[in-house]
């Protein structure tokens, strides 16, 4: 019998409750507090860690915890994959927040500057060097194709000397410390050549294979420098689709509630009280495989703990709140990488009433999957191309969490043309909506129509369900999303033009009382828009209203 436990929590009972975001990241009134999260009873032990199919790789350190309990609804494909992913998250996680706690106690001197602008760090090589020397060691280089952000180009050249040696540092320091995460370490110190081609094994031609493992390294690195939320974001792509997601975040905690403490306060109330697996200042890894419709949250381990797979997961599930003036959206922290403007005429045309929740990087799929927010909108600028690394892992998570994820005109996210997210609906955008039961709510049929809300555009007679993400009568109608484009609502015959916006109507087919009755949207829930930034491009009219055909027979704003 395992003698392994879950810890237990602990929570200083009087910390002060700070609002107080860096950079209003989740601003103030933020509905934190508010939001329910529907979270299973379940623990982990359900989950089927075979220790006889991994390799040697995996250090014997952990035997006695591992989890000898298999579950018939959870498939079996990719669990060693999962495992070495997580482990090598995991400790990818401790070495960001090494980093990042040099970063803030010493100056930006660890920053330096990409082609682009945006900030790099020694941590994302260092990330890339060890996850790609993870699972090279666990598979085998010539076996393991990995597209992942970063080259060597700026590390490699004659005045970038210093900044080689801290990486080969970093690096090393980090390996030294893979047994504690049941991984076997290199044996002696990785020199700088071992260490760029780590680095550069990562590339983007991989992205065209069948199998490839996808890492952004640090995403979000804004975030990361400015001692806010960032992701490690690793995911395997089989034949086009996410088949494993694994997010770190190590600055996204378990508890909901400890979000409302300011980082800085955060780490220093940990230090204070003392160390359980969910300190307060511990982040969490996320993760999920395909298929399984089950995704799991772990507390990040304390800097002198040893790593236990699969110990202290739990089960999370997307958020079933389908009351639009409850529901929350998330967006990126950074105007120039979507507009605000924009998202914030979307979401009054379509309920929201709630703050948005502005987070830096893929914390936001965290925060969808976790429950923490329903919707998450990006509208990057008109010619921005959506990168794989940055959406691959939290698609996976917040599909497996029983939330569904679709560009702006509900499909799917094409994983399988190369390192940019090709195809995506007119502008680059992508939408993580809440959990939903396809059948209910009409959504199964748009996606199969490989459409949404703008689909409706051209329809005709009126009666189908407009809003594509979800249909009339439950969830969120996102009718919107569609008028902003420019193309408005309804069609030639069902809808109702007024200042330049058709509104949309709709015969409810629900049975009960609302059967065979028709409604169409008031006026008032429609505004124009000429454009939502500059660069951005986006006219037309925008609005929306939420129809009740199951109960009142009524559409409102
Ligand atoms: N102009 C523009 N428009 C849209 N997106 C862009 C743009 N430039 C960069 N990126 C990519 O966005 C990643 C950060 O996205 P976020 O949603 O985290 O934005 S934000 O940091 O919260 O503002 C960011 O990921 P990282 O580079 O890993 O931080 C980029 O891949
Ligand atoms: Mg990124």
């Amino acid at each position: 019998m395992s003698s392994c436990t879950t810890a237990t929590t602990s929570f200083p009972t009087k910390v002060p409750h700070i609002h107080s975001w860096k950079n209003d990241v989740f601003p103030k009134n933020q509905l934190l507090g508010t939001l329910s999260l529907s979270s299973k009873k379940n623990s982990h032990l359900g989950f089927t860690v075979k220790t006889s199919s991994q390799t040697n790789f995996l250090s014997a350190m952990d035997e006695d915890c591992k989890l000898e309990v298999s579950s018939s609804d959870i498939p079996d494909g990719y669990s060693k994959e999962l495992e070495i992913a997580v482990r090598a998250v995991h400790m990818a996680c401790l070495l960001c927040q090494r980093v990042q706690d040099n970063l803030l106690s010493e100056s930006s001197e660890h920053v330096h500057s990409k082609e682009d602008n945006s900030p790099v760090t020694i941590a994302d090589w260092s990330v890339q060097a060890i996850v790609s020397w993870v699972l090279s060691e666990a598979y085998g280089s010539e076996n393991v194709s990995i597209v992942a952000e970063e080259d060597v180009e700026a590390l490699s050249k004659a005045s970038a000397v210093g900044l080689l040696e801290a990486v080969v540092r970093t690096v090393n320091e980090c390996l030294a410390d893979a047994p504690r995460f049941g991984l076997k370490g290199p044996g002696t110190d990785l020199d700088a050549k071992a260490v760029l081609e780590a680095i550069s094994r990562c590339s983007l031609a991989g992205a065209t294979g069948s199998k490839f493992w996808v890492l952004d390294p640090v995403d979000g690195t804004l975030g990361f420098v400015r001692g806010d939320q960032y992701a490690i974001a690793l995911a395997l792509i089989e034949d086009g689709e996410p088949v494993l997601g694994v997010l770190g975040c190590p600055n996204y905690p378990m508890k909901k509630e400890w979000l409302s403490y300011q980082n800085g306060y955060r780490r220093i109330l940990s230090r204070l009280t003392s160390h359980t697996s969910e300190s307060l200042d511990k982040g969490s890894v996320l993760y999920a495989r395909k298929g399984g419709g089950r995704a799991w949250m772990q507390p990040l381990m304390c800097r002198e703990n040893n790593f236990v797979w699969p110990n202290s997961a739990r089960e999370i599930r997307a958020s079933s709140i389908d009351n639009p003036a409850l529901a929350t959206f998330c967006e990126p922290v950074e105007k120039a990488n979507s507009s605000h403007s924009f998202t914030a005429g979307l979401a009054h045309s379509v309920g929201l009433r709630n703050q948005p929740l502005r987070v830096y990087s893929m914390v936001k799929y965290a925060a969808i999957a976790r429950g923490d927010a329903e919707i998450f909108m990006k509208f990057a600028r008109a010619g921005y191309k959506e990168k794989i690394w940055d959406h691959a892992a939290g698609v996976l998570i917040i599909e497996e969490a029983g939330g569904v994820v679709t560009d702006a005109g509900g499909r799917p996210l094409d994983f399988s043309k190369g390192e940019y997210l090709e195809g995506l609906d007119r502008v680059t955008s992508t939408f993580a909506t809440r959990h939903i039961n396809p059948k209910n709510h009409g959504v199964e049929k748009t996606k199969k129509e490989g459409s949404g809300g703008a689909r409706n555009n051209g329809n005709d007679n009126g009666d189908e369900p407009f809003g594509g993400f979800f249909g009339p009568g439950g969830g969120f109608n996102i009718p919107g999303l569609g008028g902003a484009y420019g193309g408005g609502f309804g069609g030639p015959k069902g809808g109702y033009a007024k200042g330049g916006v058709i509104r949309p109507s709709v015969v409810c087919k629900d049975k009960g009382p609302c059967l065979g009755k028709k409604l169409r949207c008031p006026a008032k829930c429609f505004k124009s828009y000429s454009r939502a930034g500059k660069g951005y491009g986006y006219g037309g009219g925008s609005g929306g209203c939420t129809m009740d055909c199951k109960k009142k027979c009524v559409a409102y704003c």
